[in-house]
């Protein structure tokens, strides 16, 4: 593109948003019916039209790009959606447009602040056809099939292609194999091959491709040495992340959902391979998603047997709302980056419910007694098998006592600290972590719960 062509889309970009700004129904939908394009772009700190229809109370724009298909759930550079925004301006009529599909749940659940949250790693993409994994024969045509899709895991990592220098945006993607590519893997006695699914039909898709089923995706995990399997994707930009934590939040959300069901029950393999209950040696069955003993005298062959079926171990985790309803508690430990405070979690032990959980996980940790709990959404968690139970609770109690082993620091934080950090105001006295943990999400929540200032 010449710098002229560039400069007259960037114009064309510019007015576009600006008639959004101010609520120009006529100018938004001749510029958009001349290049629809313009529907998702953004301007200054990553707004898009909808974001400033939203910000400024238009309802008739807001309502032409939703009819239009424009994505209501990007964010802006201070994390927040359309949604966010209207909510947090109080223009309840735009925030009731974006938030539509809740309205039906809310009339049987009424009462309750439901808000239909999705987690970063919790988007299924795939149809996990739970009842295919026993079809021996269908899932052996389908690994021969030439639009299978396999991802291919070194040491509980994906291969993953990284941006090209000069490109934008710092996202990673998968790297998707084809049979032939993959099949010596397939031979191989140590490796791991796990059924993922289907992908989902397109509600779009045109009635010829209706009659095809779409691809299905596998994950393979192989001792094979990591610089040998970089060798047979074509690209020089990929490689296997070595700080999942960090480095699996850069997928988009369609593939990190992939990978959280792939990589959980990998390392459920990993750890578990032999059986719990007599050690012998066990073999792999159901698409990968069981290890039955070879014993034929283990008690594991008999009755319910969970120690044959991958983990998921829960996790609760809770933002703790000072009894002035205006503070929350977040700590901090000693292995976080410096500055960044975050909701207290702990592990659901054996027979305890989630709210005693949330309850003696706070008092163990901060000293501080918590009265009502609320849930309010859950996110997988694949490092290794994590569900994280996202809650709101409140203190009964205000005197905090950290338990040194487990936490450095827990501090009672006034909400205006938190809406500085969570959208980067002036000068923040703390960080939260990243949009894509639920610990975020929380805090993002409460902070909206009463925004329509
Ligand atoms: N997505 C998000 O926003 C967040 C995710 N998390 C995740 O939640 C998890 C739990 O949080 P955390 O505060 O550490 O939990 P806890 O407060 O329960 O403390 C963890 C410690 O408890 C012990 N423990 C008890 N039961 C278990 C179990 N079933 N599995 C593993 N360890 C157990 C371990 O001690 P020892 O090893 O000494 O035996 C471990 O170090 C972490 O894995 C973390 O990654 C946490 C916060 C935010
Ligand atoms: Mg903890
Ligand atoms: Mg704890
Ligand atoms: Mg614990
Ligand atoms: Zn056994």
């Amino acid at each position: 593109m010449t710098s002229f062509q560039m400069s007259a889309k960037e114009d064309m970009v510019e007015k576009f948003l600006d008639a959004a700004a101010r609520g120009d129904l006529t100018q938004v939908s001749s510029l958009l019916s001349l290049v629809p394009s313009l529907i998702n772009q953004t301007g200054y700190s990553g707004w898009t039209a909808l974001m400033l229809a939203a910000r400024n109370g238009h309802l008739h724009v807001a309502e032409k790009l939703v009819s239009l298909g424009c994505d209501k759930s990007s964010v802006n550079s201070s994390s927040q959606t359309a949604l966010d925004i209207a909510k947090f301006w109080g223009h309840r009529h735009i925030a009731g447009l974006l938030s539509q599909s809740e309205g039906s749940c809310r009339r049987i659940l009424p009462g309750g602040d439901l808000s239909l949250q999705e987690n970063y790693f919790g988007r299924e993409t795939l149809d996990r056809l739970s009842g295919r994994r026993t079809d021996e024969v269908w899932l052996e045509t389908k690994q021969k099939d030439l639009a299978t899709v396999y991802l291919l895991f070194s040491n509980l990592s994906p291969m993953v292609s990284t941006p090209q220098e000069d490109s934008e945006g710092g996202d990673i993607k998968l790297c998707r194999f084809r049979y032939e590519a993959v099949k010596d893997l397939l031979q191989k006695p140590s490796t791991v091959l796990i059924f993922l699914g289907m992908e989902k039909m397109k509600s779009s898709s045109s009635s010829s491709s209706q009659t095809e089923e779409p691809p299905v995706w596998f994950a393979i995990s192989t001792d094979e040495d990591a610089a040998e399997l970089l060798r047979r994707c074509r690209e020089n930009t990929c490689l296997f992340p070595k700080t999942p934590n960090r480095d699996l939040l850069k997928l988009s959300e369609e593939e990190a959902g992939v990978v959280a069901q792939a990589r959980s029950v990998l390392a459920w393999h990993s750890r578990y391979s032999f059986c719990s209950t007599c050690g012998s040696s066990t073999h792999l069955e159901e698409a990968g998603y069981k290890r039955s003993c070879l014993n034929p005298e283990c008690r594991s062959q008999r009755g319910v047997h969970n120690t044959c079926y991958p983990r998921v171990d829960p996790v609760v985790i809770m933002l703790v709302i000072h009894p002035d309803g205006n503070q929350c508690l977040l700590g901090r430990k000693k292995v976080f980056p410096a500055g960044m405070f975050s909701c207290l979690a702990g592990f659901v032990e054996p027979g305890e419910a989630i709210e005693e959980a949330v309850r003696r996980e706070v008092e163990e940790e901060s000293g501080v007694k918590v009265g009502p709990v609320q849930y309010v959404s859950c996110q997988p968690w694949p490092m290794p098998s994590n569900l994280m139970i996202g809650c709101l609770a409140v203190a009964v109690t205000t005197d905090i006592k950290v338990d040194e082993k487990e936490i450095e620091e827990a501090r009672w934080f006034p909400r205006q600290q938190v809406i500085d950090s969570l959208f980067r105001g002036a000068s923040p006295a703390f960080f939260v972590p990243p949009r894509q943990t639920i610990a975020h999400q929380l805090i993002k929540h409460w902070v909206g719960m009463n925004s329509n200032l």
